[in-house]
């Protein structure tokens, strides 16, 4: 399934120098980190809504389309700043198996 993130990073980063008229992507790189960050948290309340109206007895369908939105405009934020899903997946992979108590635990020592 990575195979898709890395695929659509290389869209991503494609588009970084596309004509804004004939893509969504481009037109966020052209509007800006503003309009990027503003579709992140637009994102963001639209999946919290999602997953509460799951917790209620809604559809699990709704969280998974708004989680795609906030994942999709997270990479976009990512790769307008020179980042990708790799340097994400490294930090998580830099944490795999260490215990967030001990790691909250060590930053107070
Ligand atoms: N995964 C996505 C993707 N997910 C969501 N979206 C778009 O993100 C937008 C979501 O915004 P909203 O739901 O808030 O709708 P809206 O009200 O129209 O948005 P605004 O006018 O407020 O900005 C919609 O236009 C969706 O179509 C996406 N647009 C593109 N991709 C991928 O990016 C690739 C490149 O896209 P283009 O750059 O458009 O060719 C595509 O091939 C896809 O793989």
């Amino acid at each position: 399934m990575s195979d898709v993130l890395d695929q659509l990073a290389q869209v991503l980063e494609q588009r970084r120098s596309a004509a804004a008229d004939t893509s969504y992507v481009a037109s966020l790189h052209k509007a800006g980190l503003d309009k990027i960050l503003k579709k992140v948290g637009e994102e963001s309340a639209e999946t919290i809504i999602a997953a509460k109206g799951c917790e209620a007895g809604g559809t699990t369908s709704d969280l998974v389309y708004e989680t795609a939105d906030l994942w999709f405009h997270s990479l976009v934020m990512l790769s307008h700043l020179g980042l990708s899903h790799n340097d994400v997946l490294a930090e998580l992979e830099r944490r795999f198996g260490l215990s967030g108590i001990e790691e909250k635990a060590s930053r107070s020592l």
